[in-house]
């Protein structure tokens, strides 16, 4: 290298010094082929066509990049509000729409959001597994008790029934032996029945819906002398002796308390559509501008439910929506789907639960394993908030007026609805002083692009049935139009 920079060192100093010609010669030279007339006239002429080239390419550039454009909104019919010469191709509820969803930041990062025109609340992320926002003064003290006030007028009815009659003719009908119902309860196949597993057992013979602690399930085996070796387990020969509805006819003749029931609440459905009272489809309008969702989706969702638990109520931990599979369709839907499945769950994208009082003792919302999967690293039975709520990661004080909302689903990051979010399990602790009114604003959306698409198609055709009027009350399961409040 160093051998070759000197070369060229050299060759550059000997041609600039080197007097191969005398200077005035060379000038005279330069003088008659540059500075012609002619030479002139051809570099003018270039430079022209040079400049031309390049007025005529950015013209180019321009206009095609503009046809680009235009095609392309064409083909995105979410972007074709500007494309009046062509009707869109699909119908208008068809359009790609991207949920939006709220960034939670951090926990404890405060966003200002404005909710009424020309006033500002505070939303505080609660955590990010689920994304969690708390909003106080969400609804004034006066909307509040219109909500009470307007439940209590219209009657609210047990959340959770007891064990049923019927249940025990469902358990007659089971056509198959001890030893075959013996094997499915053995969930981990080793030959014995543990007290989860007959837990099982108990859920599927009564009402789904007895919450059976530990203690429980040892009074009953007692009761039923079921565990004759006292071990806990249950051997076959064990639960041969026992009848197919043992446990229910145990559970009906003790009798279950309401504090023995999933929830122990009673509540009732307020309609918030076009002819509601003013302060329903105000918190209907507030709750659109709060999850900034498309107003269609909001409007066909739920109708309002207000809950009031008495002293010693309580609702244990569970998910207010079901898991994504294929064969599973959402009540709100599932009229419209062409398949008939076995499979229905409510799919509730968003959850906003408003505090309609402050409650004096106890009745807090638990979120067991908020940001932290603890669920399976202790052996407290976290969704019992009877007992564990204070295991809890994280628990909500009820204050009247404030709001708290949360995404049951992730994103399916193409701005539609993707997986569950485990996370989202919550309960309502027990209420230990006075009583708790809580109301729940569900937002329904199917996790199956098309099928949301069919079920507004349908909706849409019989304009009569909009706001909370092809409604899916789960009290009811079969569409109603919901005259009444
Ligand atoms: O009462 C609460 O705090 C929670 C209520 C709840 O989870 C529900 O109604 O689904
Ligand atoms: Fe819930």
């Amino acid at each position: 290298l160093g051998h070759q920079r000197s070369a060229l060192h050299n060759r550059h100093t000997v041609s600039a010094t080197s007097p191969l010609r005398p200077p005035c010669e060379r000038l005279s030279c330069h003088k008659s082929s540059v500075c012609s007339r002619s030479y002139f006239v051809v570099v003018m002429v270039f430079f022209h066509v040079y400049i031309i080239n390049v007025i005529a390419l950015l013209f180019y550039v321009h206009y095609s990049s503009g046809q680009e454009d235009a095609s392309r909104s064409r083909d995105a019919p979410a972007t074709n509000h500007q494309c009046p010469e062509r009707p869109p191709s699909k119908p208008e509820f068809l359009r790609e729409v991207s949920l939006t969803r709220i960034e939670g930041i951090r926990v404890g990062h405060v966003q200002r959001v404005s909710l009424i025109p020309g006033t500002v609340h505070e939303m505080r992320t609660l955590s990010l597994k689920p994304l969690l926002f708390e909003i106080p003064g969400f609804l004034s003290a006066d909307e509040c008790r219109v909500v009470m006030q307007l439940a209590q007028l219209k009657g609210l009815m047990e959340s959770q029934l007891m064990v049923q009659d019927g249940q025990e003719e469902l358990a007659k009908e089971l056509n198959l032996s001890p030893e075959e119902i013996f094997n499915l309860l053995d969930i981990n196949q080793d030959g014995q029945l543990q007290l989860h597993e007959v837990y099982v057992t108990v859920l599927w013979f009564s009402s789904d819906g007895i919450w059976l602690t530990p203690e429980n399930l040892r009074e009953i085996y007692a009761g039923l002398k079921a565990d004759k070796d006292g071990n806990d387990l249950l051997s076959l020969e064990e639960f041969k002796l026992l009848s197919n509805d043992a446990f229910q006819r145990f559970l009906l003749q003790r009798g279950v308390k309401r504090s023995q029931l999933v929830r122990n609440s009673r509540h009732t459905w307020l309609y918030q559509g076009k002819g509601a009272h003013q302060v329903l489809q105000d918190i209907k309008a507030r709750v659109t501008r709060l999850t900034r969702l498309p107003p269609t989706l909001v409007d066909l969702s739920e109708p309002l439910q207000v809950v009031r638990y008495e002293e010693g109520g309580h609702y244990h931990a569970h998910h207010d929506s079901g898991p994504v599979y294929p064969e599973t369709a959402c009540t709100h839907t599932r009229l419209a789907a062409n398949t008939s499945t076995p499979f229905e769950t409510s799919c509730r994208y968003i959850t906003v639960l408003f505090y309609l009082n402050s409650v004096e003792g106890g009745g807090e919302t638990a979120f067991p394993v908020a940001d932290n999967r603890t669920y399976d690293e202790n052996d407290v039975d976290l969704l019992d908030t009877r007992r564990n709520c204070d295991r809890s990661n994280l628990r909500v004080k009820p204050t009247k007026g404030t709001a708290v909302f949360w995404y049951n689903y992730l994103s399916d990051g193409r701005g539609w609805v993707g997986e569950q979010d485990e996370y989202a399990l919550h309960g309502g602790c027990v209420v230990t002083l006075g009583t708790k009114w809580v109301a729940n604003k569900w937002i329904n959306i199917d996790p199956d692009y098309q099928r949301q698409a069919r079920y507004q198609q349908l909706v849409s055709q019989h304009p009569e049935e909009d706001d909370d009027g092809l409604t899916l009350n789960p009290d009811i399961q079969s569409p109603t139009i919901h005259q009444d409040l």
